[in-house]
């Protein structure tokens, strides 16, 4: 009773808001939720469950759909349903810019999280570099940046199909088993900078490997939720932690200094580029000429900015390696994806390029499910004001969390949430995508994610390739797991078995 009575009271505006004409205003309602204890807040809850956003869930069936706790001494909000969610981030987004101020921010990012596109706070300077980075990184289907990409992708496919070929023949003996997780990555790698900065790397060089792996322990770090980013006083027992992630950072920008920056801005300097009208070649040449034209841009914010767009690549490898398990798992997604496959491409005539996807919705859909069912985290906002959300009152430096792991489990919008099939993701007739108005597995608003059709490309590609290669299994000893509302799998995850195709199309 009492678990529902705060249940009721998290749905219900404020009845001190309705003042009738003349009425003194009232202070806001705060909303409802757990009384913290002294020092630690409410973290304790969290820990009850294998990841935090599941605690977070279990909150709000008691609390409702917006909830306030406290976490450490940080105050923050929980908004659970889809209307409150856009509420945050579209009615009321000038409201709710900033990010936590959590140190592993700092410590990535040369000690300001604000060099970070995705972990700053709103200001004008993000507005620049949001709009720089957009042209590349959200290419348009019928547009010359997305015809770049499909090259940087069609060479990219066929190196890594090379590499598999001959990972997966060495591996036959021991039934295809291969741990190519790190494979794919450097791929992912390739294409990000053959696009982004006209170069690539040999899977060979220990340099890039180094890179790339550095770049896959980033991104199951920041995926992880630590007692130290509400507790600060912690930081001592962190502190080697801390370092480690300082360390992968900076030797991440000295390769891309050394290896990508450097010799670009010589070979600019020896072409003149940037004289003349003709449009810069790609996203680091933009940067360059922006650097030199803009005078509050400096070499930090290059440096940090292909950081940042550069790594995007390990989000994608992830969620590719997600959809391959999801696949060897069920045969039947398999089998699916590659019927798409090879009639698209006259049962493998020719390779499949990026512009294929318009013609497989039933791979496009299952991307969309492998994104639904990691329910990757939006991260979390921050109030920049003093401001409300349904009514209730939201000091200024409140951390929001827009809990999208309840939108996209929840036996409310889902049937049988727990089961990974694409089909839902399809018209009756299987031949569109249709997407839920509630499923933004990329957020929405005016921190939306700048990366969705970069990742939604170049894991149609990888995965689609492979799978209409090979025949794709689990390995029994290790099976696919992965924790929920996560996207990232550890650097050293689970391996799958490869063999090429019984039926050989491709
Ligand atoms: C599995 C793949 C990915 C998923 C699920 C994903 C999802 C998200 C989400 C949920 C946000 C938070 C938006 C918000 O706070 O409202 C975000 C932000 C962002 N993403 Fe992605 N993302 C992915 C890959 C990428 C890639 C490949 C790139 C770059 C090429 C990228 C660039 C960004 C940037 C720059 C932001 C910050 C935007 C801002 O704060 O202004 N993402 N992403």
């Amino acid at each position: 009773l009492l678990a529902l009575a705060a249940r009721v009271r998290g749905r219900s505006r404020p009845s001190g808001l309705v003042g009738g004409a003349g009425a003194p205003a009232k202070a806001k309602a705060v909303a409802p939720g757990p009384r913290p204890w002294p020092l630690l807040g409410s973290l304790h809850l969290l820990g009850k469950h294998d990841v935090p956003f599941q605690a977070l869930s279990a909150l709000s069936r008691v609390y409702g759909d917006i909830y306030a706790i406290t976490l450490g001494s940080t105050p923050c909000v929980v908004v659970n349903s889809f209307d409150l969610i856009r509420e945050v981030l579209i009615s009321k987004g000038a409201h709710f810019g900033g990010r936590p101020d959590f140190m592993r921010f700092h410590a990535l990012f040369g000690g300001d999280r604000n060099n970070s596109l995705a972990l700053c706070d709103w200001s004008e300077l993000q507005k620049t570099r949001r709009s720089i980075a957009r042209m590349y990184c959200s290419p348009r289907t019928a547009s010359a940046h997305f015809d770049a990409l499909a090259v940087a992708c069609d060479a990219e496919a066929a190196r890594l199909l090379r590499a598999f070929d001959a990972r997966v023949a060495a591996a036959a003996p021991c039934g295809g088993a291969v741990r190519a997780k790190p494979l794919l990555q450097m791929a992912c790698a390739n294409i990000f900078t053959g696009y982004m900065c006209s170069t690539s790397f040999d899977y060979d060089d220990p340099a890039f490997q180094h890179m790339v792996n550095n770049f896959d322990e980033i991104f199951w770090e920041i995926n992880q939720g630590y007692a130290v980013d509400f507790l600060p006083w912690l930081r001592p027992a962190y502190s080697s932690h801390l370092r480690k992630i300082q360390r992968w950072a900076s030797e991440i920008r000295t390769f891309i200094m050394a290896h990508i920056i450097g010799p670009r801005r010589a070979a600019m300097a020896g072409e003149g580029a940037g004289e003349g009208d003709a449009p810069p070649r790609d996203f680091t040449e933009a940067l360059l000429r922006h650097l030199d034209a803009d005078p509050d841009l400096n070499w930090e914010h290059v440096i940090f900015e292909l950081e940042d767009f550069v790594g995007g690549h390990s989000a994608v490898g992830n969620l590719a390696w997600l959809l391959l398990g999801a696949a060897a798992r069920d045969p039947r997604v398999m089998e699916r994806v590659r019927a798409e496959a090879d009639a698209a491409t006259g049962g493998g005539a020719r390779p499949l390029g990026i512009f294929d996807r318009a013609r497989m919705p039933y791979t496009d859909a299952a991307i969309l499910e492998t994104l639904r069912v990691a329910s990757s985290p939006i991260v979390p906002h921050v109030s920049t004001q003093d401001t409300d959300i349904a009514g209730y009152a939201v000091e200024k430096g409140t951390v929001v969390f827009l809990n999208n792991y309840e939108l996209n489990t929840s036996p409310q919008h889902w049937h049988e949430p727990e089961r990974f099939q694409p089909e839902r993701f399809l018209s009756a007739d299987g031949t569109r995508v249709v997407k839920p108005d509630f499923f933004i597995p990329f957020s929405t608003g005016k921190r939306t994610c700048i990366g969705q059709r970069l990742v939604q490309s170049i894991t149609f590609l990888l995965a689609g390739a492979l799978l209409q290669r090979y025949d794709v299994a689990v390995v029994e000893e290790e099976l696919p797991h992965s924790l929920p509302a996560c996207v990232a799998l550890p650097p050293h995850t689970y391996p799958l078995a490869f063999r090429p195709r019984a039926s050989s199309a491709a």
